[in-house]
């Protein structure tokens, strides 16, 4: 079964929708945009929420107190992070307590995915399991990388080459952070080439972008990832649609049919 998030949520009526619905999780933006939600608005829609249901707090740009009071209140219950920021912002959070999700956006996204996963199964040949890395890197297949085993010696040279297309600075963070999300654009219905996903480790891993009920069912039959999310493809006219929530949970959780 694949997980899925409802993001871009605005309104007590919405959260009232996803009550029906019952997505695992549901978000929303607090950055600039046309999902932007006041953290007035965000608290109208953690109350109307089953209580079981996390709100994540989708973030670009805004400060870390911000992002941090909205923890404290009790309005979201995990932090997804668009952009990339320095790592002591990023260490302040993981103080909150909540889960932390960090998006990789565009083209790019998938290669960055799968040059951080190549780094830590690199690095953990190298020298072992280092605390910080251990929860993500418990999931990897060491048997995945070609060649590889723990018997085998890793060079620099190879690390340098399976790290592929990865900034330095977000390597630091994506090790602080406990879920990875890769989408083609920000709540604009844009998709990424699912057909690069295969060979990228789908536990921890959200998979967002242009996904719509019509299509969820060829994704997931290609790739299954622990998490997909969803904001335009659940919506008509710019708003949520019950009826495209309940499709593409039911396609998730594949109930289709029962
Ligand atoms: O949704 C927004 O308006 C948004 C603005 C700024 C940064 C991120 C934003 N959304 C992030 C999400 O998690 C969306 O659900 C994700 O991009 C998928 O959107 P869609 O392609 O519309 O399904």
């Amino acid at each position: 079964m694949t997980k899925i998030k409802i993001c871009g949520l605005m309104s007590k009526e919405e959260a009232l929708m996803a009550n029906e619905a019952r997505p695992d999780l549901v978000g929303v933006v607090f950055a600039p945009g046309r999902h932007q939600v006041t953290a007035e608005e965000a608290l109208v829609v953690r109350q109307a929420l089953a209580e079981q249901i996390p709100l994540v707090g989708v973030f670009v740009a805004e400060p870390v107190e911000m992002i941090l009071g909205l923890v404290e209140t009790g309005t979201i219950q995990m932090i997804q992070l668009h952009g990339q920021r320095p790592i002591d912002e990023v260490r302040r959070l993981r103080e909150a307590g909540v889960p932390i999700i960090q998006a990789l956006v565009g083209d790019d996204a998938i290669d960055q995915a799968k040059g951080w996963q190549n780094q830590l199964r690199l690095r953990r040949l190298k020298k072992g399991n280092d605390g910080l890395t251990e929860r993500l890197d418990s999931d990897l297949n060491l048997a995945e990388i070609n060649g590889s085993s723990d018997e085998h010696p890793v060079s620099d040279l190879a690390l340098a080459n399976f790290s592929g297309r990865l900034d330095e600075q977000l390597a630091s963070n994506l090790d602080l952070v406990d879920f990875l999300m890769v989408d083609a654009g920000a709540g604009s219905g844009q998709r990424l080439d699912w057909q690069r996903l295969a060979g990228l480790t789908p536990t921890h891993l959200f998979v967002a972008g242009g996904i719509q009920p019509n299509n969820l069912s060829d994704l997931l039959q290609l790739y299954q990832p622990a998490f997909v999310d969803v904001s335009s493809g659940a919506e008509t006219k710019g708003y949520k649609d019950l009826n495209k929530m309940v499709a593409l949970v039911a396609i998730a959780h594949q109930e289709e049919g029962k």
